[in-house]
């Protein structure tokens, strides 16, 4: 039989793949200091320092309404969540500690189930 040409991945089953890694995340034990987004009022230098906060509710949030066109622009989120982290936490902060340990579950994980 002639093979069928390879299915390009319809972009709601790339979704459901970003919905799956974002449970994962949320259910981290390390996950915590990520879990909402920085009160802005409640942690100084903050809002100067970081020009665009992100967290995984507004992430799920983000998710829910669509806002996602593919799988990048939700690596883009998930990433900028640690990039932030490591922007304004030390490395030996305990959320500093937190988000190195979430950017290597992440990676070895979106790497499991994206690269496929
Ligand atoms: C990811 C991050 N980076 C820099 C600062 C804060 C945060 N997270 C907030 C939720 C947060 C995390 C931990 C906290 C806290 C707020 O305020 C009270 C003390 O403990």
């Amino acid at each position: 039989l002639v093979s069928c040409a390879k299915r390009a991945k319809t972009p709601n089953s790339e979704l459901a793949v970003c919905r799956v890694l974002l449970a994962e995340l949320e259910a981290h034990q390390d996950a915590w200091p990520f879990l909402s987004p920085v009160k802005l009022k409640s942690v100084p230098g903050y809002r100067k320092v970081i020009k665009k906060p992100m967290d995984f509710f507004t992430i799920k949030e983000k998710l829910i309404n669509n806002m996602y066109l593919n799988q990048e622009n939700f690596i883009i989120d998930v990433n900028l969540v640690f990039d932030n982290c490591q922007k304004f936490n030390e490395d030996d902060s305990e959320i500093g500690q937190a988000g190195h340990r979430m950017k290597r579950f992440f990676d070895k994980r979106w790497t499991e189930l994206l690269r496929k």
